[in-house]
């Protein structure tokens, strides 16, 4: 008699099937470079953009899970994890910087995140913070302070859009109003970690400036790739030192 393991819909991620313990990251091809990381790591599902592992870092069980372009496709990974069992969720990602202080190359941890993304409207009324969970954000500033790294933890700016219209960005208004860094999925993981009573907290490598002209957009240099190793160790090494 075959085993009934129920699935979820659309991650077909195993319900009871992960680690508490999660890191997601946009690209599903990171999942998989992370997992590379990990000790016995094993492929449990791969639908869509969604890609998910399980393994073990540092002797602890961890899933790596990967969400996508976009706070609306990720915020399905992100109900999906916390239904199948996740209770700390870090993002592991890449943005824009909004000043030279932090130059392409160096890290955001992110407090907490503008909500410039339709999907929270839909979940939320406006003026609901998106806040990443202090310990979590705790465990990640400690665990860059032992790496050799430029970073700096504040504010983020979540957006639907990559490519701009003939509208302007308000990118000038969120870094006058002390934002870092714009990404895309930030708030939907820390505002859907806030109603499902879960753990959050993100890291960001960045590839750019956010208000340059995306049509030289290269997220392929050789300085963002050790970025986004610098912070897949963080991110981990945060990982399993949480405690919540
Ligand atoms: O590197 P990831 O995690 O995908 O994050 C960033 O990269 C994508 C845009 O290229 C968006 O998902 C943005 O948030
Ligand atoms: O959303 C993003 C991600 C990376 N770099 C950016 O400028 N924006």
């Amino acid at each position: 008699m075959s085993e009934n393991i129920e699935l979820m819909p659309t991650t077909r991620i195993p319900v009871n099937g992960i680690s508490p313990l999660v890191i997601v990251c946009g690209d599903p091809f990171r999942a998989e470079t992370i997992a590379k990381k990990l000790d016995n790591s094993k492929e449990i599902a791969y639908s869509r953009e969604y890609r998910t592992f399980n393994g073990t870092y540092k002797g602890k069980q961890v899933t790596i899970s990967s969400h996508g372009v976009g706070a609306p496709g990720a915020a399905v990974c992100f109900e999906e994890l916390i239904k199948a069992g996740a209770k700390v969720i870090i993002r592991v990602g890449t943005a824009g910087s909004y000043t030279k202080d932090l130059p392409p190359g160096s890290l955001i941890i992110a407090s907490s995140a503008v909500r410039a993304d339709g999907l929270t409207k839909q979940l939320v009324p406006d003026g609901v913070p998106a806040v990443g969970d202090y310990r979590v954000v705790h465990a990640l500033n400690q665990a860059a302070e032992k790496k050799d790294v430029t970073y700096s933890t504040g504010m983020i700016v979540t957006l639907d859009a990559f490519y701009a219209g003939p509208l302007e960005f308000p990118h000038k208004l969120y870094k006058d109003s002390g934002a870092l860094g714009a990404e895309m999925e930030i708030a939907a993981l820390y505002t859907i970690a806030q109603l499902r009573g879960v753990f959050a907290g993100g890291i960001v490598a960045l590839d750019g400036f956010a208000y340059a002209d995306m049509d030289y957009y290269d997220p392929h240099k050789d300085f963002v790739a050790q970025a986004v190793e610098d912070e897949i160790n963080i991110g981990l090494d945060a990982l399993v030192s949480v405690t919540i």
